[in-house]
């Protein structure tokens, strides 16, 4: 089966994988080894990750699985996997693939250069597919370049919203209590239909939640669990958590987690999932201009307009020409949108600084960060020539940073004309 959902566009820009480790990364990694009792620097808690991927997604109703459908010109699975390589702690992640999409996984992990990956083959159903990875993990298997963890993570290869917060919350509590899982409060009633279609029982909507994922268990207790399953549990059971409690007695803690953990299931959370992407990446916008001294600055009369304009948007800006030690924090913090504004001249100096930044920080990689690079000329006094040569010189920067997933626009302007070049 091919990748790509229906209707795929074009060729999906790769973002690099994450290789430093941002702020947040660092507090996780600290608060892990603290409550695991040991001392950073020293042992640290061992933590793997599988994650089932290996259904063919029926309820999607589309010829491709799921997790290979793209969001944003990117396969699902790709954001999921992202989302758990950028935790430092997480030493190994094992994929459950069936073998006819083995060939199309080894493409997306070459293409986006994940890291700390392994593929097993995926089971005929979701049980059997975490069983496969579980059996990768343990400590049995010869030639194996993965060693046995104390705590794995199971969080399935569908659900791309998965913060480092909720899955720190739940290994620190399977180290605990053996395991741990998400919930959700309900949003329907659940109700028990009798033989006949007619209602037996309802349940008390406030009594019971939604498991979700992540989950995370002691390894051994998970493996031990799995090992003495009943064919029926591997066929028809849908709850890890579940056969911890009937195989190893282990009564699993439960994690209040985030609505963004919901399973991609149906067509239309594929726009869902889209529009949250969109969400996280549109909420501040940094003017950054070429002088940090001059207050009429065009720079901030942009600012002042883009606050008026957009209400839900956070409006920052900042002076590149100081060791742009703010803008390194504005970066770290993860704003996706600036706007270069260059008065002082008409060449791509700045811009390239900023790019330079925005590369360094690797901030690219999970979402696509916007640019525009605005630019002042009096067309009268600037041969054409030379206008020509800007904007080739900006198509040809768009090309580049393009593959770092850093999407470059050009705006030259002259009074009292205006263009914008889309490249
Ligand atoms: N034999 C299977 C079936 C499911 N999964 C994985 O388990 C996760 C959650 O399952 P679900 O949402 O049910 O996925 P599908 O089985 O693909 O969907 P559907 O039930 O609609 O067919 C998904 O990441 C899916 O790829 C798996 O690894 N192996
Ligand atoms: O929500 C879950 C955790 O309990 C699982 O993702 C869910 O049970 C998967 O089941 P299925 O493959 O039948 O959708």
């Amino acid at each position: 089966m091919e990748p790509g959902p229906p209707g795929s566009s074009g060729p999906v820009e790769p973002g690099p994988c994450l290789s430093g480790q941002r702020g947040a990364d660092h507090a996780a990694s600290a608060s892990l080894q603290s409550a695991a009792g040991t001392e950073p620097g020293r042992h640290s808690l061992a933590v793997a990750a599988v994650l089932p991927a290996g259904g063919c997604g029926e309820r999607m109703g589309v010829p491709t699985p799921k997790q290979f459908c793209s969001i944003l010109e990117r396969p699902l699975i790709s954001y999921t996997l992202q989302a758990l390589e950028r935790v430092c702690w997480i030493k190994d992640i094992v994929v459950a693939v069936t073998g006819e999409n083995m060939e199309v996984m080894k493409s997306i992990i070459q293409k986006y250069q994940h890291k700390r990956i392994s593929l097993v083959e995926a089971g005929v159903t979701r049980h059997r597919s975490i069983f496969s990875g579980l059996k990768a993990l343990a400590e049995d298997q010869l030639n194996s370049k993965l060693s046995k963890p104390e705590v794995v993570i199971i969080h399935d290869a569908v659900r791309p919203f998965v913060e480092e917060d909720v899955l720190l919350k739940v290994v620190t509590a399977a180290k605990e209590h053996g395991a741990a899982g998400a919930i959700r409060p309900l949003v329907s009633t659940v109700i028990s239909p009798s033989a006949d279609g007619c209602l037996d029982h309802s349940l008390e909507r406030a009594r019971h939640r939604a498991s979700e994922m992540p989950q995370a268990f002691l390894f051994d207790v998970i493996y031990e669990a799995y090992q003495q399953c009943t064919d029926y549990d591997l066929e028809f059971g849908t709850e890890c958590l579940q056969l911890a409690l009937k195989y190893c007695r282990t009564k699993a803690k439960l994690v209040e987690g985030s609505p963004d953990l919901w399973k991609v299931t149906y067509k239309r959370d594929l726009y869902a999932a889209e529009s949250i992407i969109k969400e996280i990446i549109s909420q501040e916008i940094c003017v950054v201009m070429d002088s940090k001294e001059d207050n009429k600055h065009v720079g901030h009369l942009l600012e002042e307009v883009l606050k008026s304009e957009l209400n839900h948007v956070k409006v920052t800006s900042e002076a590149l020409c100081h060791a742009g030690r703010h803008l390194q924090q504005i970066i770290l913090d993860q704003c996706y949108n600036f706007v270069c504004v260059n008065v002082m001249t008409s060449d791509f100096q700045e811009t390239q600084k900023l790019l330079s930044m925005l590369e360094e920080s690797n901030l690219s990689i999970l979402y696509p960060v916007v640019v525009v690079s605005v630019h002042f000329l009096d067309f009268k006094l600037v041969p054409p020539s030379q206008k020509m040569e800007n904007l080739m010189q900006i198509k040809e920067f768009s090309k580049k940073v393009k593959e770092r997933n850093i999407l470059l626009y050009g705006l030259l302007i002259s009074y009292p004309q205006a263009f914008i070049i889309h490249l």
